[in-house]
């Protein structure tokens, strides 16, 4: 392995392992990338080069497949340093995105911009990469010349992943996704302050519950007085989740829409290379619940013709191979279709299928994805080995 110093000078070696800058590898979606390039043995086909906003100077972390040590952690703000790679992939977030992209393109630097945040996304500049569902806008964007590959939204990214099959196959007339959202897609900050919620609730009754005999109405009396006294601990969400529920999701665009409900559709037809007129309204209304990691959503789908309920399940189930069909019985929904069955796991259940009363062409539909998977770090996994020649 090189040294990151030596790395860099050979950048354009093409003997070489290509050399790829990692930012952000210390969050949350940065931590499951690097589990998930260790377990894919990425390190043993990249030269990674690896950055700091807060530690430059002090050791870069110790990665599975990676022959010798990474050296020293680089300063993720000096741009000439930066500018010396062919590849950069950041999971820093959106902030950083802002302060270092325009520079480093304003210094001249070429090469291919890798990025898990929501900066750059609509930019008619850039790719939303979801490699198994638009291969095709990522390999023709790369032979004619797209430099800025990002992921998409967590929500629409895990949505794509079980039910692409249908888009695909321009079964979709319009739907809409009601979401569910983990804690986590706020942050890490935003996970223990959800736990520490619910400790400090169970604290104010713990004496009513080793009662059997206590009233209930009691307890719920307790815990809602808790959750509206202002003695919870909600400096993250605002408000306490524990035991609630926040319907709405990022920024406020003045019109009704949350941030996050606009990108559904926005970046739902971007994902698939549809232009304006083939544009598939898609709509939703998104709610952060108290779950730990993973976020659900209950779609109904107008489709475009009455299509058998067997016929949309293969179409469905043989898009991907991470595509896993639930039978939509309650036994198989509560063992398969939960936060709890999919965190963790690549795989993206998909389940409730059914048609609706409101006509043959209505279908209901519940997934659930582990947000930080094919959510945040699998798409800028895969995009780089496809950068750099392994995928
Ligand atoms: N969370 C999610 O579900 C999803 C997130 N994204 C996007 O990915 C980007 C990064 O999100 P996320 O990983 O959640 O952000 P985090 O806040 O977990 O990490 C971002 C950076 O914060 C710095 N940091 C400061 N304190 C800590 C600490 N105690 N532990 C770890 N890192 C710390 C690190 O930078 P340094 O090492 O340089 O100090 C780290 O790289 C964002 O743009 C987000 O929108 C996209 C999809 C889903
Ligand atoms: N907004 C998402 C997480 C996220 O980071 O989304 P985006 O990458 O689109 O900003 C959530 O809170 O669950």
């Amino acid at each position: 392995m090189l040294s990151p110093e030596s790395a860099l000078q050979t950048a354009s070696d093409p003997a070489a392992n290509p050399t790829v800058g990692l930012i952000g590898w210390r969050g949350m979606v940065g931590s499951v990338l690097l589990q998930r390039m260790a377990e894919e043995g990425d390190f043993e086909r990249l030269n990674p080069v690896f950055f700091s906003t807060s530690a430059a100077g002090q050791p870069a972390p110790a990665v599975e497949g990676l022959k010798g040590d990474a050296g020293l952690l680089q300063d993720a703000y000096d741009i000439e340093t930066l500018a010396k790679l062919p590849v950069i992939l950041t999971t820093q977030g959106g902030g950083y995105t802002s302060e270092v992209y325009p520079k480093l393109r304003a210094a001249g630097w070429n090469g291919i911009w890798i990025d898990a945040a929501s900066t750059l996304r609509m930019e008619d500049s850039s790719i939303i990469v979801l490699d198994p569902v638009n291969r095709n806008v990522i390999d023709a964007g790369l032979a004619s010349g797209v430099k800025d590959f990002v992921g998409g939204n967590c929500t629409v990214s895990c949505m794509l992943m079980g039910l692409g099959g249908l888009f695909k196959a321009g079964l979709v007339e319009w739907g809409t996704a009601m979401t569910y959202q983990a804690a986590s897609g706020g942050g890490a900050r935003h996970m223990r302050e959800l736990l520490t919620q619910f400790g400090d609730l169970h604290g104010v009754v713990a004496n009513e519950l080793a009662d059997p005999a206590s009233a209930i109405l009691e307890i719920d009396r307790k815990v809602t007085a808790a959750q509206r006294d202002g003695s919870l601990d909600a400096s993250q969400f605002g408000m306490p989740l524990a035991g609630s529920l926040i319907p709405w999701i990022d920024a406020d665009l003045g019109n009704g829409m949350s941030k996050e409900e606009k990108k559904a559709g926005d970046e739902t037809n971007k994902i698939l290379g549809h232009s304006a007129a083939q544009r598939v309204p898609f709509d939703s209304l998104c709610v952060r619940i108290g779950t730990l990691r993973s976020h659900s959503q209950a779609l109904t789908l107008k489709l475009t013709r009455d299509v058998p309920l067997d016929e949309i399940e293969q179409i469905i189930a043989s898009d991907n191979e991470w595509v896993s069909l639930v039978p939509n019985t309650k036994e198989a929904s509560m063992a398969d279709l939960t936060p709890i069955a999919a965190s963790g796991a690549m795989t993206i259940p998909v389940g409730r299928l059914r048609k609706m009363e409101m006509g043959p062409e209505y279908l209901s539909a519940f997934t659930v994805g582990d947000q930080l998977l094919w959510g945040a770090a699998e798409p800028v996994r895969r995009m780089l080995a496809i950068a750099t020649g392994n995928l």
